[in-house]
């Protein structure tokens, strides 16, 4: 083997720098540029909001933190990719379930259901009802494995019910039932009838329960963004993708170049298409566009003055649908701020987004007086609208009925120099913030992987000038782009 030295003064080497364009700084987006950055690439990232951190808003207006957007770490554990972070910055959490599920994100002793007329339901009765839902659930595992044909979680139920009368319930249980379906809606963040039997338990959990971020996720994502070169106000309109280069270009009709570009915005504005994208994305990823399923949650963020409900961690009004029922997130337990945070989902979450921030404030606010009929008003509202708001057109992703699951991963695959991200991108942790953390360090892999694969062949192909000699021409240059 050859002394690279001696071939010193002949080998013309590239000193081209690798570079690629991140568009959307969410966790998925920010991820993937830290880690891109820290592989030695040029890194821009493109954001159209005049803030970093897509659907993590911790909002400060109060005086303290509050999150409009996640608040939970789904997995409080050392193997969740987001806990050396957390761990490090010393950010404590709140844990509100120990149970990795996604029926219960809180403990059932936890519980405080209280009926329209504000009378508290018995607490042997919550634990009963939770253990009958559960039931139910086991049950429509069987019809499925019966079936072929995918069907909601709304219908497996009634069938469920139809078949083992036992389980269904009257009066005030049939109430707590219905709430208990509520809070799934809100995991999903859509109605039972647009949940898949197929797919609603197929996401990975990961162990260790859920606990509540207590001040709030922006110190994570400010951490991570820390040193990178961040272009706020960038709208990206249109992305061109050559063989070895992205162009894209942003509202104002700016254009980056770059050798690969990482794709981190939402499912809801990839499917407004309201990005241009030349040539066309292959049918398969606009298929997994068209059909992956978004839903909307929302928060009502309502402060107060002092602290009048009772010491609980979450305040639940049932009701004889899921539409008619209300949670409260007791925010006091967690932080000592006297803050609720009312939580709609599904088609209650987009009716509200149609009214002023007032009128929804004022909607939370007579669902709390209903239990609580001496409340007295907020002094502050927080209201997030995640359905409506362009950069996001959806709270997250959820299995709708009928499509297979395979969907997220052809989301994911890169296109030429193309690569996604983002929370809809990730097969096993859809939906949540270390799901679109992992899913921006995949596609940073990757694409740092095929722009470094590419420098070689440029190298490969420098060192067969015909100065050079033929041979020089098989000789193995370690590759300046390998600064890691
Ligand atoms: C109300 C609510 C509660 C939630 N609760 C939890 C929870 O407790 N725990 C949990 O794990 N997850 C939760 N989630 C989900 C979690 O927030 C998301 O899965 C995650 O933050 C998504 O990150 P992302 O990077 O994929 O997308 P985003 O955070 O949405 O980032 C995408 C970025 O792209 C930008 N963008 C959009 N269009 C363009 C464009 N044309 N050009 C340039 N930039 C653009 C956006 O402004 C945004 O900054 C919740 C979400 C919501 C809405």
């Amino acid at each position: 083997m050859a002394n690279n030295s001696s071939y010193g003064e002949n080998v013309r080497r590239k000193t081209h720098t690798p570079s690629a364009i991140v568009i959307g700084g969410g966790f998925a987006g920010i991820a993937a540029a830290n880690a891109l950055r820290n592989a030695s690439f040029e890194v821009v990232l493109l954001e159209s909001r005049d803030r970093i951190g897509g659907r993590i808003h911790t909002d400060y207006s109060f005086g303290f933190p509050v999150d409009l957007g996640a608040s939970w770490l789904h997995g409080v554990c050392e193997e969740n990719p987001l806990a050396p972070i957390i761990g490090r910055l010393g950010l404590p959490l709140y844990r509100t379930s120990g149970d990795d599920s996604v029926l219960f994100d809180h403990d059932l002793e936890s519980y405080a259901l209280y009926d329209t007329k504000g009378r508290q339901v018995p607490q042997e009765l919550v634990e009963k009802i939770g253990k009958v839902f559960e039931t139910i659930l086991e049950e429509t595992g069987k019809l499925r494995d019966e079936t072929k044909e995918d069907i909601s979680i709304a219908k497996a139920i009634a069938i469920v019910l139809e078949r083992n009368p036992h389980l269904r319930q009257e009066g005030i249980a049939h109430d707590v039932l219905q709430w208990y379906l509520c809070r799934m809606e809100g995991w999903f963040a859509t109605d039972a009838d647009t949940i898949s039997l197929q797919g609603w338990d197929q996401e990975v959990l990961l162990p260790g329960g859920h606990g509540l971020m207590v001040r709030g996720y922006r110190p994570v994502i400010n951490t991570l963004a820390k040193g990178l070169d961040i272009r706020l106000g960038h709208r990206v309109v249109e992305i061109v993708r050559h063989r070895n280069r992205v162009e894209i270009t942003v509202s104002s009709g700016k254009t980056f170049v770059a050798d690969a570009a990482v794709v981190a915005i939402p499912l809801g504005v990839l499917k407004a298409n309201t990005i241009k994208f030349e040539p066309r994305l292959p049918e398969w990823k606009e298929e997994a566009i068209r059909e992956l399923s978004v839903g909307v949650e929302n928060k009502i963020i309502l402060h107060f003055s002092e602290v009048f409900w009772p010491n609980v961690e979450f305040l639940g009004v049932v009701s004889s649908t899921t539409y008619g029922c209300s949670y409260f997130l007791n925010l006091h337990k967690a932080t000592g701020h006297p803050v609720l945070v009312y939580m709609p989902a599904g088609r209650l979450a987009c009716d509200i987004e149609k009214l002023s921030d007032a009128a929804a404030a004022q909607f939370a606010f007579s669902q709390l007086k209903k239990i609580l009929p001496n409340a007295a008003e907020p002094i502050h509202y927080l209201v997030s609208h995640w359905g409506s708001d362009e950069n996001t057109l959806g709270s997250y992703t959820f299995d709708g009925v009928g499509k297979p699951r395979d969907l997220y991963e052809k989301l994911r695959i890169p296109v030429d120099n193309l690569f996604f991200a983002g929370e809809a991108t990730s097969v096993q942790y859809t939906g949540t913030v270390h799901g679109a953390y992992s899913t921006g360090l995949m596609a940073a892999e990757e694409c740092r992987m095929r722009v470094l694969e590419r420098f070689r062949e440029l190298d490969m192909l420098e060192m067969c000038h015909p100065a050079m000699g033929e041979q020089t021409a098989t000789v193995s240059v370690p590759l300046l782009i390998s600064r890691l």
